[in-house]
């Protein structure tokens, strides 16, 4: 088709309104989302053991057969967002759960800790609390706070986590849930932990990551630093201590300094003043031997060259989110390196095997 030059400059605009739209509707997604989890659909279609059809979706929902439409339009965003797939049998079509909806049931067993699953994550980022600081970014660039949970809450997230105990176990829950993921990982990270006795996981939160470790490596103990509101109700086991405390200004010392999903949570000068306690602490320490006395970070590297676009998609909208909640940022290897020579580092090796983060280790 030859189109002429204002067929084509039509199209373009159209093909804009489209673009313009999908992303003006985004959170109709996010909110959908949140509108399935909270109706339990993922547990439903996963328990249902075969393709579950619109009707028999309802019926266990237990909602008005005049909702069978709205219902259907909901599984057909989510379907296209790739949540559920529809699959024909018999002659009649049912949903079948996808990787994403089986990682956001909601009814996991507790000793079920180390089974995958972001459920609380989920519920976290679609929570009042995150999503309503989103609001006011057009006022918190003309004002004078220092993120846009201030701007809204007036103290910054670990304040109000502080303050309000539900948004604390919110948050904590959310972390945890993140935290889950490692233990498809753990047990590849024998050259990593090889020979080492004791680890810091700083800002380590409720400890899951000390669990999930200590499972793989159960000769090894671990410490907890996170702060005091954080571990206050947490109990010490054999091999597992929990220390309340500012990373800012104490790092307590162990063969390996770990700090996962952590420095992405500060900006520059302050990660290089955790960086040079590290080195301090490490110098003390006097750690000798393979594997001790060095930092594992397990953060995200942005790398816009090399990633796949959805995780450069996701990796952007982490980097605004921490710039904007709470004064971090996600950071490229060139950035990183900046920081570990700064800091008094000489060496340092990313292992890319963790999705949408890599595992960093640094050496003094
Ligand atoms: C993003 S969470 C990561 C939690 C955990 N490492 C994980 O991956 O699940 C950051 C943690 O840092 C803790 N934190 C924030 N400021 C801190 C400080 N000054 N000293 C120690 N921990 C701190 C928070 O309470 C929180 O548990
Ligand atoms: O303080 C936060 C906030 C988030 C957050 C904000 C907005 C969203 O739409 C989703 C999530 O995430 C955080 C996070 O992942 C983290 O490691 C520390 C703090 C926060």
């Amino acid at each position: 088709m030859n189109l002429t030059q204002t067929q084509r400059e039509r199209n373009e605009l159209f093909e804009a309104q489209a673009h313009i739209y999908s992303y003006l509707l985004n959170c109709a997604t996010s909110m959908s989302l949140k509108c399935a989890l909270e109706l339990g659909i993922p547990d439903i279609v996963l328990n249902h053991k075969k393709p579950i059809t619109i009707q028999e979706l309802i019926s266990k929902l237990n909602l008005p057969i005049e909702k069978t439409f709205h219902l259907r339009s909901l599984m057909r965003l989510l379907i296209h967002s790739k949540f559920f797939s529809i699959i024909k049998l018999d002659g009649q079509e049912g949903y079948v759960p996808t990787t994403a909806s089986k990682l956001l049931i909601k009814n996991t067993s507790e000793d079920s800790q180390n089974v995958p699953n972001l459920f609380s994550f989920a519920k976290f980022c679609l929570d009042p609390a995150i999503l309503t600081p989103w609001q006011f970014l057009g006022k918190w660039f003309n004002g004078s706070e220092s993120t846009i949970f201030e701007t809204v809450n007036g103290i910054s997230v670990w304040e109000f986590a502080n303050k309000n105990p539900k948004f604390n176990e919110l948050f904590n829950d959310a972390m945890t849930s993140d935290s889950r993921m490692m233990s498809l990982v753990a047990n590849d990270y024998h050259e990593i932990f090889a020979g080492v006795e004791s680890v810091v996981d700083v800002g380590g939160g409720t400890g899951l990551n000390a669990k999930i470790l200590l499972e793989a490596f159960p000769h090894m103990t671990c410490t907890v630093l996170d702060l005091p509101h954080v571990v206050a109700d947490m109990t010490d086991t054999t091999n597992l201590k929990y220390v309340g405390g500012d990373m800012l200004s104490f790092i307590p010392s162990a063969d390996v300094i770990l700090f996962k999903t952590v420095l992405h949570n500060w900006g520059d000068e302050d990660v290089l003043r955790v960086l040079k306690l590290c080195r301090e602490t490490i110098r003390s320490g006097g750690g000798k031997g393979i594997n001790k006395g060095k930092v594992v970070i397990i953060d995200m590297v942005v790398d816009f060259e090399h990633d796949e676009e959805e995780i450069t998609k996701t990796k952007m909208l982490f980097d605004v989110m921490m710039m904007f909640f709470i004064n971090g940022k996600e950071r490229t290897k060139a950035e990183w390196e900046k920081l570990f020579l700064e800091a008094g580092f000489s060496e340092y090796k990313i292992t890319h095997n963790l999705g949408l983060r890599s595992l960093i280790e640094v050496f003094p």
